[in-house]
């Protein structure tokens, strides 16, 4: 049995990485969503809670991490944030073992990372498929999100590889600053050649 391709999705804050990945899923490819893994171990009764409440004490409550407060503590802070990533992402390596098992016979399965290029997950794909949308379309949906300040997005842009760059080293970038049916269009058509070449 040949292995899955493996589809590296990736973009900045707000370029419609989630959007794109649910495209794929709905036409059969099944989606690792490293932030929905997050959001579930970090949730209530998550098993990530007793470290993160360790090392940042009062960040956690009964309903799991208070992402606010975690947040303000991490984003601006490198060393927090490594600390922070240093409990975070073996875990997630751990999961995406777990679902590579489980879709062991599709012929295509996507990666959803945020952080793709950031940390080194590139050159464990196949593909690099990069969301981008203009940079004033990314800036009013980002802004347009409950508890965004401008100081917290440019922040977070500071922390990612520029959009620019992602495109350069991306093998193929979908367009997400045009409708949702032109962009799944494009999804489709990707998906289509992507099985062609295998
Ligand atoms: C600090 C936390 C709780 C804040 O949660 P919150 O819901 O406020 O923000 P959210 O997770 O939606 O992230 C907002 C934006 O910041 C980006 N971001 C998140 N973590 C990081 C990071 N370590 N480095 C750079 N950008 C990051 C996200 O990709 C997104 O674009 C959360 O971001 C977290 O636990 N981050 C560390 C784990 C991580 O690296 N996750 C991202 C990849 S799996
Ligand atoms: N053509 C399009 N393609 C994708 N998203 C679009 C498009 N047109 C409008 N949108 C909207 O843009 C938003 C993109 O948000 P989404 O959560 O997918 O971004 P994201 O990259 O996953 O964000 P983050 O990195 O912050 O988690 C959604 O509200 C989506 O409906």
């Amino acid at each position: 049995m040949t292995k899955p391709l493996i589809i590296g999705l990736t973009g900045s804050i707000g370029m419609g990485k989630s959007t794109v990945a649910e495209m794929f899923e709905r036409h059969g490819v099944p989606v690792f969503d490293a932030d929905k893994e997050v959001r579930s171990m970090q949730g209530s009764g998550g098993e990530l809670l007793e470290a993160i409440e360790a090392a940042f004490p009062r960040s956690t409550g009964p309903k799991g991490v208070k992402r606010d407060t975690l947040g303000q503590l991490v984003f601006g802070d490198p060393d927090a944030l490594s600390r922070l990533e240093a409990i975070v992402h073996p875990a997630v390596a751990a999961k995406r073992i777990e679902f590579m098992i489980e879709h062991g016979g599709a012929p295509m399965v996507v990666f959803d990372i945020p952080l793709l290029f950031e940390k080194g997950g590139h050159e464990s794909v196949d593909t690099i498929v990069v969301v981008s949308a203009p940079a004033e379309i990314q800036r009013k949906r980002v802004l347009g999100r409950e508890g965004m300040t401008l100081e917290k997005f440019a922040h977070i842009l500071s922390l990612q590889t520029p959009d620019i760059e992602k495109r350069e080293r991306a093998d193929h970038v979908i367009d997400t600053g045009v409708t949702l049916a032109e962009t799944e269009a494009a999804v489709t058509d990707l998906i289509a050649q992507l099985s062609a070449e295998r």
